[in-house]
């Protein structure tokens, strides 16, 4: 059964549609990374949910009742935009008072609970507004685990995190998804850490729902490459384009490089796509008096898928092509 199942959502803001007509799954148990550009309707979305915003059409359901059913309610925990606590009280005070609305029996065990589970205990006695960006974060989601929610909604939680405070925030996640089967929805951008922890996505544009999957499925559908290394990766990139239909020339942060005319640039390695065999590659490219200095099969990850779909989204399939170092048959005249 889904924890959250959203049929038709719709939300308007002066007349302008922030979520339209928005279908959504999100299975009990999964990490469900929510993704999409600025201004996609990802907050919105959350807060419909949540029944901080009221909707104009559709259906919500949380753990199988109506999203407005206070019963349901009392299950989730939220940390959307900023968390809602007081400046000048301080940050043991804020989940007291959190205690108290949930009518939670034993506040005092539930706040140090909490705190240890974002690693900050000792910032019980600290004012919350003197906090660092990153400590009221990680207080913002101490927050929302107060009272063990079935379902949380996290709106960028890792915003503003140093490494320390992403892992803690992680291994958190994953804890309450493996072994307390809590349902997550978490929205973010730093997609790449994103992809370390969910189990299914959600990806948004102009408050659409344009695809819904399982990490499995996003790992079928990331296209597999052979990445190679080589003593001079544009003559190489220029061989086995002759052989292989698309090779793309990396630069130092293993992006592609944008168009053909960078050639003097410097490289860090060749993506060759539809090679199926690395050792094919390899073979090739000492034929043609090239040495191999790296070679392995790889993948591209989310990141890269995504920005992949949003460029079909805009321009249309093969979008892609047309934003790397593409050598193929019709390029530099051969
Ligand atoms: N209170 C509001 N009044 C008017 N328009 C709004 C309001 N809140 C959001 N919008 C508009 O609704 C659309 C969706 O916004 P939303 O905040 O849901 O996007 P988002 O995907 O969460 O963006 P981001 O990734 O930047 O946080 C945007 O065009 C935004 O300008």
């Amino acid at each position: 059964m889904d924890a959250i199942a959203i049929e038709g959502l719709t939300k308007t803001y002066r007349g302008i549609p922030a979520v339209d007509n928005l279908t959504m799954h999100v299975p009990r148990g999964s990490i469900y990374g929510f993704i999409g550009e600025n201004g996609s309707g990802k907050s919105t979305t959350e807060k419909l949910i949540c029944g901080l915003l009221t909707k104009q059409g559709g259906r919500v359901s949380i753990l199988g009742r109506p999203g407005d059913d206070p019963l349901v309610r009392s299950r989730l925990g939220v940390l959307i935009e900023n968390p809602g606590c007081f400046p000048d009280s301080t940050v043991y005070r804020n989940l007291f008072m959190q205690a108290l609305n949930l009518g939670l029996p034993n506040p005092d065990k539930e706040i140090r609970r909490v705190l240890s589970l974002v690693g900050m205990e000792s910032a019980a006695g600290q004012k919350f507004g003197k906090c660092s960006l990153g400590m009221k974060q990680r207080i913002g989601v101490a927050q929302a685990l107060m009272g063990h929610p079935d379902v949380l909604v996290l709106d960028e939680p890792i915003n503003g995190l140093d490494a320390d405070g992403i892992r803690t925030i992680r291994e958190t996640l994953l804890h309450l998804a493996h072994d307390e089967g809590v349902t997550v929805l978490i929205t973010s951008h730093v997609l790449g850490e994103l992809s370390k922890i969910a189990t299914h996505y959600g990806i948004i544009r102009r408050g659409h729902m344009i695809k819904e999957m399982t990490a499995a499925e996003l790992e079928t559908e990331c296209q597999s490459f052979v990445y190679v290394a080589t003593e001079d990766d544009w003559r190489a990139a220029q061989v086995l384009a002759r052989r292989w239909r698309r090779v793309e020339v990396l630069d130092g942060d293993g992006q592609p490089i944008h168009v053909k005319s960078s050639t003097g640039s410097p490289t860090g390695g060749l993506r060759v796509y539809d090679a199926l065999d690395s050792e094919d590659v390899s073979r090739y490219l000492f034929e043609h008096g090239l040495f191999v200095r790296e070679i392995r099969m790889n993948r591209i990850g989310l990141e890269e898928y995504y920005l992949q779909l949003m460029d079909e989204q805009r321009h249309g399939p093969g979008a892609r092509m047309n934003r790397a170092a593409y050598y193929g048959p019709n390029e530099d005249g051969r």
